[in-house]
């Protein structure tokens, strides 16, 4: 079925910078048409210099990227007209208005404009006269600010301005490297609906971000790299489901951590007692949760401050990284 095709194929893809250091160092993944997909990494790991080989804005050292079924960087042609691309800094002229920079990028994006449903007129002699352009603005909510010159802007408003020019094309597969970077919370949600909306409708999304909740509201899979690897992937619930979940309460009074029903009898991998405070780790949530529950119950008692939870994405991903360095440490 045409509609569930890999948009994006990544195999054992690499990439080494002059001077030799290799930033991607094999990694493999791929993301189904209409699917968001988030790349997530400590500081360094090697996000960017992935997506701008997706961008095709370098060759890979080795391995293969594919977009729309094209090499990136060898077909640009067929590929870039069908993306949008959102980088980290714009980088934009600031004497410009709003609408101009909007109206500059179209002119530069013009082919892929007439016939989508949206075009009417770009370019109406020189005039934006509503349409894609417009519609843009509309679409991040910077159309009152069309007329404010770029270097009047925010940061949170030159990031908007920034996803403006990557929807004016209406991409296929639009690419967001760090989007709500500067955003404040309004501004972060905002984007966050927007770009569910855009997926909704059928947009593949590339997503990378530091904010780990982003990544958890918007992503139906994810890639964690760490210095060129990856080091985790799958879907959001997969990965959170292979760190340990937590319960913690407080040993009513009169009773030993002893008293409690045999820990390894309940699937508990470790645990930690601070004051009266017990605290749990366990894989089988329901079955230890069960098991202590069973136990008060029968000896009568309460488990005050009973707080039973999964683990979230940001602790499954500092555990990942600390994980991760622990393994060098131990080859060094
Ligand atoms: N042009 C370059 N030349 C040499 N090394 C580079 C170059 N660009 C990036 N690097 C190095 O490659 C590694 C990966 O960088 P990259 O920007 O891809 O990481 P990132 O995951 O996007 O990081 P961040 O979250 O900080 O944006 C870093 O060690 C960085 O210093």
């Amino acid at each position: 079925m045409a509609g569930t095709a890999n948009v994006i194929e990544v195999e054992e893809l690499r990439r080494t910078y002059a001077g030799g250091f290799e930033a991607v160092s094999g990694i493999s993944f791929s993301v189904a048409r209409g699917e968001l997909f988030a790349l997530l990494g400590t500081n360094g790991a090697g996000k960017t210099s992935t997506v701008e080989l997706l961008e095709g804005l370098a060759p890979p050292s080795g391995g293969s990227v594919r977009v729309l079924g094209h090499d990136p960087y060898t077909e640009r042609a067929a590929v870039r007209p069908r993306t949008g691309v959102m980088l980290q800094e714009g980088g934009f002229p600031a004497e410009l208005t709003v609408a101009e920079t909007v109206r500059m990028w179209a002119g530069c994006t013009s082919g892929r404009l007439e016939g989508t449903r949206r075009s009417r007129s770009v370019r109406g002699g020189g005039r934006v006269t509503g349409g894609p352009v417009d519609e843009a603005l509309e679409l991040v909510d910077l159309g009152r600010r069309s007329g404010v010159r770029v270097k009047q802007l925010s940061g949170g408003e030159k990031r908007r301005l920034d996803l403006a020019l990557a929807l004016l094309s209406q991409p296929e597969v639009l690419f967001l490297d760090e989007p709500t970077t500067g955003l404040d919370a309004q501004g972060r949600r905002d984007t966050w609906e927007l770009v569910r909306a855009l997926r909704d409708g059928g947009t593949t999304v590339l997503l990378t971000t530091h904010y780990l909740e982003e990544a958890e509201a918007l992503a139906e899979r994810l890639a964690i790299l760490h210095e060129g690897r990856i080091a985790a992937s799958g879907r959001v619930d997969e990965v959170v489901a292979a760190q340990p979940s937590h319960i913690a309460f407080e040993l009513p009074d009169g009773y030993h951590l002893g008293d409690l029903p045999p820990l390894d009898r309940l699937g508990v991998s470790s645990h930690e007692t601070s004051g009266r405070t017990v605290r749990l780790k366990t894989n089988a949530l329901q079955q230890a949760a069960t098991g202590l529950l069973l136990w008060a119950r029968d000896s009568g008692v309460e488990l005050r401050g009973l707080d039973v939870r999964s683990a979230s994405l940001e602790e499954a991903f500092m555990k990942i990284a600390q994980d991760q360095r622990r393994e060098e440490e131990t080859v060094r």
